[in-house]
């Protein structure tokens, strides 16, 4: 599997993870893009910046090249909340290696939301290698309820 690019936004909670990420991930080869923020503001928004690095994704994946996003922020739930506003966005919320790993393997997520203040820098760090690395298994029942959620999204109906 080529490295997928990597599109990564936070807030103000998840700054020192991020920007230890962008080293980290960039040093292992991944293409790493920032979407900010730019600068420390404890009063920024963290919808703005995951918004942009979801729509990033899409914008990549939509293109045909393979992107996986990364939303930081105190919890990462108001993160995973804003990014899977996105169409097209599957983003799971990795507290432990199983999570992280599950979200590819079964859920094809194609981003992943950590909370900087459950983790270490590192922990943090290795469950989002965890994730990057983790192929989705292809497997016809995940398939299938990737399809479901899908054709919800697009259409409001639920298929049984
Ligand atoms: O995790 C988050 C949202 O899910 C935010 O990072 C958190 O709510 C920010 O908190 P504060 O404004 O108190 O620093």
């Amino acid at each position: 599997m080529t490295n997928p690019r990597v599109h990564i936004g936070t807030d103000h909670a998840g700054m020192e993870l991020s920007a230890h990420l962008i080293k980290h991930l960039t040093g292992l080869g991944y293409e790493v893009v920032d979407h900010g923020p730019k600068s420390y503001d404890a009063e920024d928004d963290y919808p703005v910046f995951c918004i942009h690095a979801a729509q990033a994704v899409m914008a990549d994946t939509e293109a045909g090249v393979f992107a996986l996003g990364i939303v930081l922020g105190g919890s990462g739930n108001g993160e995973q909340i804003a990014a899977n506003k996105v169409k097209g966005i599957r983003a799971a919320l990795a507290w432990n290696f199983d999570t992280a790993k599950l979200a590819r393997e079964h859920n094809n997520a194609n981003v992943v939301a950590v909370g900087g203040r459950q983790h270490t820098v590192e922990e943090a760090a290795a469950l989002i290698e965890a994730f990057l690395a983790e192929p989705f298994s292809e497997a016809e029942r995940h398939i299938r309820r990737i399809a479901k959620i899908a054709s919800f999204e697009e259409t409001g109906a639920i298929s049984e």
